[in-house]
């Protein structure tokens, strides 16, 4: 079956139309039921931005208890790339249910997660021998990646940069910048951690020219002075910064930063827990420049939506810790290990990392058409369905709330995400199997969320 708008034949393809049909304003009524009883049982700690209780999603939509079907410019925070309930995910856990759900691999191992961790050691930037464990999270992932750096250098700190976000366990909150809401009052943090600058070109003080040049060296001459570069055991680093704004390093950046972990052997690692699998036009996004990670975390993307994560690096750096130095009661879950394996033939089969490309071609023009057009648009950035729009005071760097103009799209049946270290930005993460004439239609509710809110 061919979907519309899509560069191959996408297996099976989504079940649902492909549609945005409001028949309740949003959140309808009986959603509105839901989240009363939500309120009443869970904390809000646990935040809710779209309060619309979802009854089934595939291709480009989400369908929600009182009938609506929206428009998902969100995948779950960059999970469901292959599409909710994809055709393979589901015939491979289908049967792999009504099999076995759980050994524990520790205890009595199964192929499927082997040949996970084989094609994770194949796929991921590097021809140099791999290995591959399988965890739950993608702050689990991290968490191990520091952990195994540590124990092969013997080194005790760990680097990592502003706008950097690796999760809420008390290591990875610590490793992430943003104070609130992710760390505030959940202190004191883990220590041997330090932050530099980033290579932020909208924000650089002395323009995106210089930035690259400008961010690596200072970001170089705090590790040198500040904690000595023999002491650091591993640099902490996304290839986009994804909820600290979709943040793009200035090309040139991460070479610098992996060149001077390579000369001092440091362990590097990319966290593209956000950005792996497809998402921003590459498999992996350290190929965009050319970056061979020493570790690679990855987890969202791997499985369309059941929980798995891995930490994927240098054979002599995973062999290096002693037997059972590394576990977990559900790594590489059964049920999940399908799912991936689904996930990569569907990725593959259906030329999603095309696919991933060609939405950045479409959505980059519309977004600084955009830019040209509102003066709230400071900055359009992003790859491949990997996208973003910075919203500012026009005339300044001032940062405006995206919170109103997302509300605006929730309305209209379109669900956009926030991010940033400022609040300020509106972040596109589609399905790579959504159709094209949902993409132009969410960008038009897109487009006319912020004129309403200039005329406002
Ligand atoms: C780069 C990067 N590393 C690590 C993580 C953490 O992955 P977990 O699977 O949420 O633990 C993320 C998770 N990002 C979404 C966080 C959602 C929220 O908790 O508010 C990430 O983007």
């Amino acid at each position: 079956m061919t979907v519309e708008g899509t560069t191959g034949t996408v297996h099976g393809g989504p079940r649902l139309p492909q549609e945005r049909r409001l028949v309740t304003e949003i959140p309808g009524p009986r959603s509105r039921e839901l989240f009363a009883r939500k309120q009443s049982a869970v904390p809000p700690g646990i935040g809710t931005t779209l309060p619309i209780f979802v009854t089934h999603a595939g291709g480009g939509v989400v369908v929600d208890v009182d009938g609506n079907s929206l428009i998902d410019f969100g995948s779950g925070i960059a999970v469901t790339s292959v599409g909710n309930s994809a055709p393979r995910v589901v015939e491979r856990v289908q049967k792999q249910v009504a099999d076995f759900t759980h050994t524990c691999f520790m205890v009595t191992p199964y192929e499927s997660y082997v040949t996970v961790c084989e094609k994770l050691n194949a796929l991921t930037p590097g021809d140099h021998d791999k290995r591959t464990f399988l965890v739950n999270s993608g702050a689990e992932a991290v968490e191990n990646a520091v952990k195994v750096a540590r124990h092969a250098t013997g080194r005790p700190a760990v680097v990592v940069f502003d706008h950097g976000y690796h999760g809420r366990t008390l290591l990875t909150m610590t490793l992430t910048a943003k104070n609130m809401p992710y760390k505030d009052g959940f202190g004191p943090f883990a220590p041997e951690v330090y932050r530099v600058p980033l290579a932020y070109p909208f924000r650089w003080p002395s323009g995106p020219e210089n930035c690259a040049d400008e961010a690596a060296a200072q970001a170089i001459d705090m590790i040198e002075k500040q904690i000595g570069a023999a002491n650091v055991a591993a640099v902490v680093i996304e290839p986009i910064a994804g909820e600290g704004g979709f943040i793009e390093p200035a090309r040139g950046f991460l070479p610098k930063i992996a060149e001077f972990c390579r000369a001092n052997g440091i362990v590097f690692v990319a966290d593209e827990v956000q950005t792996g699998f497809a998402r921003t036009g590459h498999l992996f996004a350290c190929e965009d420049e050319g970056i061979v990670p020493d570790i690679i975390c990855t987890a969202k993307g791997i499985a369309g939506g059941l929980p798995l994560a891995a930490v994927t690096g240098r054979a002599e750096l995973l062999d290096s810790v002693h037997a059972s130095g590394l576990g977990g009661t559900y790594g590489g879950n059964p049920l999940a290990c399908e799912a991936a394996l689904g996930v990569l033939e569907t990725i593959e089969q259906d030329k999603l990392v095309e696919r991933a490309a060609h939405i950045g071609e479409i959505m980059l023009p519309r977004l600084r058409s955009l830019q040209e057009r509102f003066g709230i648009v400071g900055d359009v950035r992003g790859r491949g369905a990997m996208t973003a729009i910075e919203l500012v005071v026009p005339g300044t760097k001032d940062p405006l709330p995206a919170g109103p103009i997302a509300a605006r799209c929730h309305a209209e049946g379109l669900l956009v995400l926030t991010a940033g270290t400022y609040g300020n930005v509106l972040r596109f993460l589609p399905p790579l199997v959504i159709p094209d004439h949902l993409l132009e239609e969410g960008l038009s509710i897109l487009e006319r969320a912020i004129s309403a809110d200039q005329s406002a």
